[in-house]
């Protein structure tokens, strides 16, 4: 678990734990012996700590969070490393996260790798820097930056670090080398002053201020969340407190946290995350199948949709060539296209270096025959079966035979689209959420027909752009949008029996949601649903009217209709559902618990339906869907998570119950994997893929 080697008078006590050298109980207890065996050696003057393999620590192991504590911890172990009259020096390359960088903030020195990125992510996991980072940082840094590093958990990189002090030095080359090089060159230096313990914050004075800006900021950009306002909490402690107080305050709010329902919930997500990646589908999975290189791809239609996925591409290096019918659309979707990435290199997200390739990679074209030898169309024209199919058609007979064709489609059935050509293997969805370039989900779909290979081709794209992928297989809406139907449909549901948006969306709002489902309609425009509507209707040969109320015996709503009819498509036309006035504020309080039920129990009820077709495999899917494609609050892990907490038995029963007074919504039948589950009391660990998090 640690590596202990001497070279001269250098100690180099090297953490190998992969993947990313987590501080396991089993390292702890051999960094802790490795430690002691370098002091007592009279050989060794100086010690170098690093990681083997691809990083240094990455902070503390998050799976042992669940389980009863070990001694020893890691303050306890890092102590050792500020008291002895040896100097240590961290040599960073990879990743030094949390623990990590907390184990080198107790070093006397810190070198590090020109790439290797450092910081305190803890708050994305619901809790803070325990093993004192919130004490030490400021130390170095200055509480402004410590408050931004620390509530924000962003990683910085190792100039940017330099800048602030966080490390003395950068190397290129073999840490190991470096490491004892460096050591070498500080063994008979004084430490006393290189002990961050007897240092005090600089700006001190300023503290209520800078604590006071970082608190309504944090409460502003992460409301809901507990760990960010702990975090400005304790990082003002350091500063106002001696050292030891400090500690003791960031060890009561770490304690508070840890047993908190937000992190054990985003503990979760962390690892959900991770587990969708791990993807299967009949005749494949990530280990067996192999994804295809993509180097040049195609973008057709340069509308809201189109013009966001091109900027994800041309970010991460890809060509594309952007097509459009008239010369008016195309010069409009590069204005679009210029204006995300200039916009996002002003915000700083964007290097100008990566906006000025972007620029070279962009090919406007009318012609389909330019887009004869790219590896990947991802085509994202308005929903209408019809029109793919003649456009999926067309490329079929024009693109070389290893050319993916995707569609964006949020609901059109992927087998229809792939029947349109003669290589139904390599058609498949990859279905953005808008804003595209922004949304971080990725829901990519399978057909019966599509292969494995090129599932695995996509997901990888799906990384390589920087979204988390899931996969799903082709249904009616797929696994978000079919979801996400009944909770949009019993919204209007509650409208037409006398709710209003603000009160529907008042309560989505209050569970954590950053929008209800009526703001999110008036951003994403209210033609959409209306489309969709009507395309559906029409494929069972069905013409809607205002005032239809039934569609093959199934209640509908046709409130988009009226709003379509009214222009009033949402932010776009300046007026949606929040142009509608309250009725005079005499209306009765609302029935929250309701509202709550029912949005929230139908889609948990279709997510069950969801898993017992397959559609998703496990409920991370869902809940990694849900997240990143609906910014559902990581704090409450997702719907199946919520559904679990809740208690399966109550939202079968209150299912039943909506089921029996809305027998016209099939979306209330209740699933029979969910009666299974909440009849046999099985607990989530085994119904989910295998996160070892509190479930
Ligand atoms: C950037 C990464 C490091 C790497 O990213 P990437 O290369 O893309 O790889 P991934 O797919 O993300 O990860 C690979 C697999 O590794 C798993 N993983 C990653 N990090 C951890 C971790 N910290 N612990 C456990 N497992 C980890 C990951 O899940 C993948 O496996 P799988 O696919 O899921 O199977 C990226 O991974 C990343 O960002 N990681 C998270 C980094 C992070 O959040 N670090 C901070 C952790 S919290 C911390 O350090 C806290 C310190 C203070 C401790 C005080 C605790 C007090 C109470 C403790 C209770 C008991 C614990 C004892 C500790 C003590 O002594 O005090």
């Amino acid at each position: 678990m640690v590596d202990y080697s001497v070279h001269g008078q250098v100690a180099v006590l090297e953490v190998n734990n992969p993947p990313v050298n987590a501080f396991s109980h089993n390292v702890r207890v051999g960094l802790d012996r490795s430690i002691d065996k370098a002091i007592k050696d009279t050989n060794v003057k100086a010690i170098v700590i690093c990681g083997k393999g691809r990083t240094f620590p990455a902070g503390a192991d998050i799976r042992e969070f669940d389980q009863p504590h070990k001694e020893p911890s890691l303050t306890l172990v890092f102590e050792k490393l500020e008291k002895t009259t040896k100097p240590v020096v961290a040599a960073i390359h990879g990743t030094c996260l949390g623990g990590g960088l907390e184990c080198a903030l107790f070093c006397h020195y810190r070198i590090a790798q020109k790439t290797a990125r450092v910081g305190f992510p803890e708050v994305q996991i619901g809790i803070l820097p325990g093993a004192a980072g919130t004490q030490r940082l400021p130390r170095l840094t200055g509480l402004h930056v410590a408050m931004d590093m620390i509530t924000s958990g962003r990683h910085i990189f190792a100039p940017e670090a330099l800048k602030y002090g966080i490390i003395d030095e950068m190397f290129t080359g073999d840490v190991i080398n470096a490491g004892i090089k460096f050591a070498k060159s500080v063994m008979n230096k004084p430490l006393e002053d290189r002990c961050l313990m007897n240092k005090t914050v600089k700006d001190a004075d300023q503290a209520d201020q800078i604590a006071d800006e970082f608190m309504s900021l944090v409460k502003r950009k992460y409301k809901g969340f507990e760990a960010p306002i702990d975090c400005v909490k304790a990082v003002k402690a350091s500063a106002t407190l001696p050292y030891r107080e400090g500690l003791k305050m960031e060890s009561r709010l770490m304690q508070k946290l840890l047993l908190s329902g937000q992190s054990a919930a985003q503990r979760y997500a962390f690892f959900s995350e991770r587990a969708v990646s791990r993807w299967k589908m009949p005749g494949g999975n990530f280990q067996t199948a192999k994804p295809l290189p993509i180097k040049s791809t195609a973008v057709i239609g340069a509308g809201t949709m189109g013009t966001g996925i091109a900027v994800c591409l041309l970010n991460a290096g890809y060509q594309v060539y952007l097509l459009e019918q008239n010369q008016k659309f195309l010069e409009n979707g590069v204005k679009t296209i210029r204006g995300i990435i200039e916009g996002s290199v002003r915000l700083g997200k964007t290097p100008m270096a990566v906006a000025q390739k972007a620029a070279t990679l962009l090919k406007p074209t009318m012609k389909y025959e330019d887009l004869a030898d790219v590896d990947l169309v991802i085509e994202a024209v308005y929903e209408n079966l019809s029109l793919k199919r003649e456009i999926f058609s067309k490329l079929d007979k024009l693109c070389k035979p290893t050319t993916l064709l995707c569609s964006n489609t949020s609901s059109l059935d992927i087998d229809r689209i792939g029947t349109a050509t003669k290589r139904g293997d390599k058609v498949a969805g990859m279905h953005f959420f808008a804003p595209a370039y922004y949304m971080r989900l990725l829901e990519n779909i399978y057909s019966t027909q599509t292969s494995p290979t090129t599932a695995a081709t996509i997901m990888d794209v799906g990384r390589k752009i920087g979204k988390v992928s899931v996969l799903v297989k082709s249904c009616q809406g797929f696994l978000a949008n079919r979801m996400r139907g009944p909770f949009a449909v019993e919204a209007y549901f509650l409208l037409e029996e006398g709710s209003t948006p603000q009160e529907v969306d008042s309560v989505m709002e209050n569970l954590g949601m950053p929008m209800g489902p009526f703001k999110t309609g008036d951003l994403s425009g209210l033609d959409i649903g209306y489309k969709i509507q009507t395309e559906l209707a029409k494929s069972k040969g069905v013409e809607l009217s205002v005032d239809s109320k039934f569609l093959m015996g199934e209640r509908i709503s046709t409130l988009t209709r009226t709003m379509y009819d009214n222009g009033r498509l949402g932010r776009k036309t300046g007026k949606g559902w929040y142009r509608y006035e309250k009725p005079g504020g005499k209306l009765a309080t609302p029935d929250e618990e309701e509202i709550l039920e029912r949005l929230m129990y139908s889609c948990i009820n279709e997510g069950f339906k969801i898993l017992e077709e397959g559609v998703a495999a496990t409920p991370e899917d869902i809940d990694i869907s849900w997240i990143y494609g609906f910014s559902w609050p990581k704090y409450l892990g997702g719907p199946m998570y919520y559904a679990n907490r809740i208690g399966l038995d109550k939202i079968y029963q209150r299912i039943c119950y909506y089921h029996e007074n809305f027998p016209y919504s099939s979306h209330w039948i209740p699933s029979r994997l969910l009666l299974k589950l909440s009849e046999n009391k099985v607990p989530m660990s085994q119904w989910c893929s295998g996160t070892d998090s509190k479930l």
